[in-house]
């Protein structure tokens, strides 16, 4: 659809916009506002144009982009300022990462309402991406023990909203300023079954770890049959390359079932003096 269609134009798909508000556009959000556009405009993310190259050699693009960059810290720092305000009451609290993709009433989604309750039954609140699958499941059994249920929702290239179980949400343009707030938050990470988003999650909440970044800071993996096979390629691989020491493999604890995670954290808090 071109951008000089009018309303009782019809869409592709032969709708008429007057009928139909989003006929051929794709609701998205630019930070916490949302907007419908265009498909290929909504594709165009805050962090697609922040990494987006630019050729150094075309002189007007460079002083363009020097331009845009420069203005593009003042956003950035102002999202760190609105996810500092928002999440600086949260006490105890744990952040949970899973699937985007896990099915209401599948064993796994409902592992992750067990875990999200077993969590606020602790006394922690609990933060996920605010998202559908593991995100809505554990946020979902957080609020059902009646603890805080915060989701730390990102802009996407499609429809997204914060599930309906969060109770404090907000939605992140750039996933570097969202991530420091899975961290800086949080007690302490649990990762249930998940795909490439779970993995960036976990490995680099363990990269932290691993570099003392934060301290006695558990990772728990639940669901030993979905993390065993990673957990074997690095004994078998990264261990027996030297790439990592035996005590980096220390850094993951592997259960099964929600209450062994809880324990865990809880020990590790004890070990702090936290509790
Ligand atoms: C793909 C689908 C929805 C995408 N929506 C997401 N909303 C919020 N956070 C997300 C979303 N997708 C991924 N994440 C983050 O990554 C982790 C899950 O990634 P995985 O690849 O699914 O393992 C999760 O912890 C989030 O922080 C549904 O169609």
């Amino acid at each position: 659809m071109s951008s000089t269609q009018y309303d009782s134009d019809p869409d592709e798909s032969g709708r008429h916009r007057a009928d139909n508000p989003s006929a051929g556009l794709e609701t998205c959000y630019v930070g916490p506002i949302r907007v419908r556009r265009e498909p290929d405009e909504a594709a165009e993310t805050t962090d697609r144009r922040l990494l987006e190259w630019v050729d150094p050699r075309d002189r007007a693009l460079r002083a363009d982009r020097t331009m845009r960059d420069s203005w593009r810290v003042l956003r950035i720092q102002s999202e760190f300022v609105a996810g500092f305000d928002a999440l600086s009451e949260v006490a105890e609290a744990v952040t949970v990462f899973g699937s985007a993709r896990l099915v209401p009433g599948s064993d796994e989604f409902d592992l992750a309402i067990r875990l999200g309750r077993a969590l606020g039954e602790a006394g922690y609140a609990v933060i996920t991406g605010g998202g559908p699958g593991a995100m809505e499941a554990a946020n979902r059994g957080a609020s059902g023990a009646g603890a805080q249920s915060i989701g730390l929702n990102i802009e996407l290239p499609f429809e997204q909203h914060l599930n309906e179980w969060v109770d404090v949400g907000m939605n992140f343009r750039y996933f570097f300023v969202r991530k420091t707030m899975f961290v800086k938050y949080a007690q302490a990470f649990v990762c249930l079954p998940g795909g490439f988003g779970t993995l960036d999650e976990m490995f680099e909440a363990l990269t932290l770890v691993q570099t003392k970044k934060v301290v006695r800071f558990p990772i728990v993996l639940i669901g030993r049959d979905h993390w065993a096979g990673l957990l074997e390629w690095m004994r078998d691989v990264l261990l027996a390359k030297g790439m990592i020491s035996a005590d980096d493999l220390d850094l993951l604890f592997v259960v099964d079932e929600p209450a062994e995670a809880v324990e865990i954290i809880a020990a590790a808090a004890a070990g702090r003096g936290d509790r």
